[in-house]
């Protein structure tokens, strides 16, 4: 289940965000899309959050692209960025076409606080920084999903008649492992070579994106607005 290897700088991170991703599969949003039991309201919420976090989210791959300092890294970027926008986002475009929610009315869609100041302090870091600060700020966004799937499908087992199935079936699919284990073969390409005060930098997006993951959940769970 683990893609992670031993002594990679990828094993420091997420070893540094443990008790923040634990609290991420306890949350009861996650064990709702696990049991079924999570209100329909509450994930058509989320999905609608979601569409608007993963335009910006997107950016990032063009701002990697951008940073590349080789075609086969730049071809990575630009091939995930086409991802999200085209197929990632097709899954909550099918979910609201499903309870006739349009594909204008879901770009009309306002980032709550959490979702706003997650998807524009990763912008800022990866804007001011390097490609490493990119995939810094990138990695927990993808592997926490990952784990996330492979749980919650070994959990579930058959998923026929599962309100969440195609969530579920998306994020524990074949060819997302190749994704997070590329994203981090190219953190641990990234690092080398980086003396400390680097790594703790890279270190600190790591976990400042983790906690915006728990707080993404949070909003969604309990509806955390603007007060006025
Ligand atoms: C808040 C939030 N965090 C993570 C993801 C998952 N995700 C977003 S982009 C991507 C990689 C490939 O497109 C993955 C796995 C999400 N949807 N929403």
């Amino acid at each position: 289940m683990t893609l992670v290897k031993k002594g990679t700088f990828a094993e420091r991170l997420r070893q540094s965000a443990d008790d923040v991703w634990e609290a991420i599969f306890a949350h009861p949003f996650v064990q709702g899309i696990k049991d079924g039991t999570l209100p329909m309201e509450r994930f058509m919420y989320y999905m609608k959050q979601d569409y608007v976090y993963l335009i910006e989210y997107a950016k990032l791959f063009a701002i990697g692209a951008v940073k590349a300092n080789d075609l086969t890294t730049m071809g990575w970027f630009a091939s995930h960025l086409d991802g999200t926008l085209n197929r990632e986002m097709d899954l909550h475009r099918q979910y609201c076409a499903e309870i006739g929610v349009s594909r204008e009315e879901l770009e009309k869609e306002q980032a709550a606080p959490s979702n706003l100041a997650y998807t524009h302090y990763m912008l800022s870091a990866a804007q001011q920084g390097s490609i490493a600060d990119v995939m810094a700020c990138l990695l927990p966004c993808a592997w926490s999903y990952y784990e996330i799937g492979m749980r919650l499908k070994e959990a579930v087992g058959d998923l026929e008649g599962h309100p969440y199935r195609a969530w579920i079936e998306m994020y524990s699919s074949e060819g997302f492992d190749v994704m997070v284990e590329e994203s981090l073969q190219f953190m641990n390409a990234f690092a080398d070579g980086k003396n400390e005060e680097e790594l703790q930098r890279l270190e600190n997006h790591f976990i400042i994106t983790s906690k915006f993951e728990f707080m993404f959940w949070d909003m969604s769970y309990y509806g955390h607005e603007w007060p006025v």
